[in-house]
């Protein structure tokens, strides 16, 4: 293996210490943030999220605020439970875990979050100020993404950037944010033809596909950065038992051999959603008190 390890964990924990720094400074003037997450239905894994945040929340000092809406919740009541957390004085940020069950629709969830809370950036504002170089509360994911290759190369400035996917969540963000950082940008997808060609292109590919291991070793660029924003669950016969592992949208061991730089899953992009989830819900608490945001990577 060639390629340097990025280490999310190292990176989300120095985060999230900064963050908590700031949050005693606030706490000082009598201002503790808090931070509303939103669950509906039964979901295993955004139950593990969800219990993660919560955790991390309160460990930087801040208050959680945790809501659980049985499965077959209606629109109406979901719609109502998000009103009454923007009225809320205690809470700066506002997360509605996605997926949501079929019968709801998340666009219409995610427009009645006040967009001064919205520390998900989910909001067509907020996605529209970072869309046109205004201050905003940016994706978490894909602001994890841009510190993580910044801690590689500390400007990105003129970096061919292939970004593989396409989602509001992470694939449309991160395209904004890398070429607000002055990159190139190509943003494939799955009907990209010769995907495998665009990828050799990119000095930084980002990987958001949520197809395990689909990015091959072949390829990557010889020393480019690549950053892994997969996060697939798959069977590990290896550990019997019908045991399972996480693995990222690139086959690692390979993209290893040839790549400058790679983030791993887990311990890579992952820690980082949730350290920037805090930096956002700092960010929102200080800004809807015009009190000045403390400096933070990114
Ligand atoms: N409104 C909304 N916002 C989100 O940001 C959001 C969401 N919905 N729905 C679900 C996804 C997923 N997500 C993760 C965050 C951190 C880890 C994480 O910390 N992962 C660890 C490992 C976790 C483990 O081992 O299970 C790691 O990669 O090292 C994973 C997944 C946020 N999401
Ligand atoms: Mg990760």
């Amino acid at each position: 293996m060639s390629a340097t390890v990025v280490d999310g964990n190292a990176q989300g924990a120095a985060l999230r210490a900064r963050v908590a720094e700031a949050v005693r400074g606030l706490r000082a003037r009598g201002v503790t943030p808090g931070l509303a997450v939103v669950l509906v239905g039964e979901d295993p894994a955004s139950r593990v999220y969800v219990k993660n945040k919560s955790a991390r929340t309160v460990e930087a000092g801040m208050r959680s605020f945790d809501h659980k809406l049985p499965a077959d919740a209606s629109e109406a009541e979901i719609l109502d439970l998000v009103r009454r957390l923007n009225a809320d004085e205690a809470v700066d940020g506002i997360l509605v875990q996605l997926p949501l069950p079929p019968h709801i629709a998340p666009a219409k969830v995610l427009l009645a979050i006040d967009p001064a809370k919205d520390v998900d950036g989910f909001h067509p504002v907020n996605a529209g100020r970072l869309a046109t170089g205004q201050k905003a509360l940016v994706p978490c994911t894909p602001l994890g993404c841009v510190i993580l290759a910044k801690s590689v190369h500390p400007s990105l400035a003129g970096m061919e950037a292939v970004v593989v996917g396409r989602s509001n969540i992470v694939g449309k963000p991160v395209a904004q944010l890398l070429l607000a950082e002055s990159c190139t940008v190509t943003i494939a997808h799955s009907r990209t033809r010769d995907l495998p060609a665009v990828c050799r292109r990119a000095d930084l590919l980002v990987a958001a596909v949520g197809r395990p291991e689909m990015i091959r070793g072949g390829w990557i660029k010889p020393g480019a950065t690549v950053i892994d924003v997969g996060i697939n669950r798959v069977p590990n016969p290896a550990a019997g038992d019908g045991k399972t592992k996480l693995v990222g949208d690139v086959a690692f061991a390979e993209a290893a051999e040839v790549a400058g730089a790679i983030t791993p899953v887990p311990g890579g992009v992952g820690p980082m959603t949730i350290a920037c989830l805090l930096r956002n819900t700092l960010q929102a608490a200080c800004d809807r008190r015009s009190l000045p945001v403390p400096e933070m990577p990114a």
